[in-house]
């Protein structure tokens, strides 16, 4: 389990070591870590060290001196290396420090713009260390005319860019931009990694995550954000006993699909049947209950009431819209039943405000932001598609306090949220994942694991996670599973919903082979995120 903290609890630990007299040592640790992650990325890309040239640009305060500290153990390791200070001020040791070790530091100015500007273009490796957990807003005046002439002109495409703790502009507590940022292949964090690195859009400029520890982690709190790893999807997904039957492995209600839609029916129970449920009875339309009996012949179609149907959780609402009124008033009855519940697509504007923990809501950015303006979101009605792709983490959090429910906001990254603020963050698919039809299959899988999980609040209590919790955490295995099974399915290729569905138990089969021991092994002083 990766565990994300805001830049506000990061400072709050670092806090009683700074008390102690620690700042420097902490910043040692800290720029060691960075300079040796610039090293293991250069060696890993087949480029040499010696020679090779790398440009910091450095902010005024201790996000700065960790660059300019980088830079000198770079430089001493024979790379040429320049510093852009972007303010009057400079971490004073860090500068002395840089100077010493042959480094040279040029002053950001009008007039040196566009030269200086050429100069980090040319470089191979460019660590961005002007604003860490301490910034307010993002860069300004020549520090953003440098990193915009620098996405604008596309060269900074061949360099290597490292951000140091977080890219320059992006919010550490909440994954929000301000713009310009410079895009990171590598973003190498102190301490813990920072919940805004784990949420879209500031996921997006992250590249992958590297944790390196300080000496805080004792003083860490709670996590703002949990992400589960190979080792827990084997720890918590559900296995058959010797004595399993389809009933005891559990049963899947489905009321999916549509005239308009009937294929999302299919691929709903596709995506249950892949993971794992012990049996999937529809609810629906006959002509969509003969196309699922043709594709799926192992799922049990009726046209029988929700009530008479025994399953232990039901699925609502994929492929239907607002002129279903049969299969919308299913989608409110299985709400009403009690049992968990998965509810996606056309069930969202039809079911009642306010739900509780075992609804799971699973709606994209468009979706979340009609339900928040249904609800009224309160303080914000303007909370359109963009303002919720803008501050994604807000989003989900409002709709899980509004509705009481369980809300997992697809995405590239997956962000579920329970009611009580227990929040998930899943990263694990490929954009070839966005097709059609793949929102359907994830709905299956959530599913499916609510049928077969959700009644055992034992097996999530031994890993930590409260009854009201379980319902996030399935949904983030889930979304997880879907994730891992859309990169197996792909080779760097298109990707359709079906061969999701149909990859879906070789991926479950790796992670299962898994054993929280692969994990333990790992290089502990850098930790890949994704
Ligand atoms: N506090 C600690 O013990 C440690 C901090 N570390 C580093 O220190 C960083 C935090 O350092 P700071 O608190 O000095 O803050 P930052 O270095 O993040 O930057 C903020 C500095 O720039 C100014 N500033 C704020 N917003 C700005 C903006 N939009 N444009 C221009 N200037 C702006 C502030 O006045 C402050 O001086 C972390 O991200 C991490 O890199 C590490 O060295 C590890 C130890
Ligand atoms: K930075």
């Amino acid at each position: 389990m990766i565990s994300g903290y805001t830049g506000t609890q990061i400072r709050a630990a670092e806090e009683p070591l700074l008390a102690a007299g620690m700042g420097a040592v902490l910043m040692q640790r800290a720029s060691h870590g960075l300079a040796n992650a610039v090293i293991r990325e250069l060696k890993g890309r087949g480029h040499r060290i010696y020679g090779t040239s790398v440009a910091v640009l450095v902010g005024k305060g201790n996000n700065g001196g960790d660059g300019l500290f980088a830079a000198a153990f770079l430089a001493a390791r024979g790379m040429s290396t320049t510093a852009v200070l972007t303010a009057e001020a400079a971490h004073p040791e860090g500068l002395a420090a840089f100077e010493r070790a042959g480094g040279r530091a040029h002053l950001l100015t009008d007039s040196t713009l566009r030269r200086l500007t050429a100069d980090v273009a040319r470089a191979d490796v460019v660590i961005d260390a002007v604003l860490g957990t301490g910034a307010k807003g993002g860069l300004r005046g020549t520090a953003a005319a440098l990193v915009s002439r620098l996405a604008g002109s596309g060269t900074s495409g061949e360099s290597l860019v490292v951000a140091c703790d977080v890219p320059s502009g992006v919010d550490a507590d909440t994954g929000q931009v301000h713009e310009p940022v410079l895009a990171a292949d590598l973003t190498v964090t102190f301490g813990a990694a920072k919940a805004g690195l784990l949420a879209d859009p500031g996921a997006d400029y992250a590249g992958r995550v590297h944790v390196v520890p300080i000496g805080i982690e004792e003083n860490l709190p709670l996590p703002a954000l949990h992400r589960f790893e190979a080792g827990d999807l084997s720890r918590l997904l559900p296995q058959p006993g010797r004595r399993s039957h389809k009933y005891s492995r559990g049963v899947l209600g489905v009321v999916a699909g549509s005239a308009d839609y009937p294929g999302a029916a299919v691929l709903a129970c596709r995506g249950a049947l892949a993971a794992g449920v012990g049996m999937v009875r529809y609810l629906g339309p006959p002509e969509v209950a003969s196309l699922v009996r043709q594709s799926c012949p192992e799922v049990v179609c009726s046209i029988g009431s929700v009530a008479d149907t025994h399953v232990q959780a039901w699925l609502v609402g994929s492929g239907m819209g607002p002129g279903d009124s049969e299969q919308l008033q299913r989608a409110r009855e299985a709400v009403e039943s009690g049992l968990p519940v998965i509810a996606d697509a056309g069930a969202l504007p039809a079911l009642p405000a306010v739900l509780a923990p075992h609804v799971v809501l699973t709606p994209h950015a468009g979706e979340l932001a009609s339900l928040l303006k249904r609800l009224g979101s309160g303080r914000d009605p303007e909370l359109d598609r963009a303002a919720v792709e803008a501050d994604t983490l807000r989003a989900v959090r409002l709709a899980a306090g509004l509705t009481g429910a369980t809300v997992l906001l697809k995405g590239a990254t997956t962000l579920v949220e329970s009611p009580s603020r227990h929040s998930y963050s899943q990263a694990e698919g490929t954009p070839w994942l966005a097709t059609a039809g793949s929102g359907d299959v994830l709905a299956g899988v959530i599913g499916a694991l609510l049928a077969q999980l959700g009644s055992d609040v034992g097996h999530f209590r031994e890993s930590g996670i409260g009854p009201d919790d379980r319902w996030a955490a399935i949904a983030a295995l889930a979304a997880s599973l879907h994730g891992l099974a859309g990169r197996a399915a792909t080779a760097g290729g298109p990707l359709t919903a079906s061969r999701i569905a149909d990859t879906l138990p070789e991926a479950w089969d790796k992670v299962s082979r898994l054993t929280t021991g692969m994990e333990q092994g790992r290089n502990s002083h850098a930790h890949p995120l994704r």
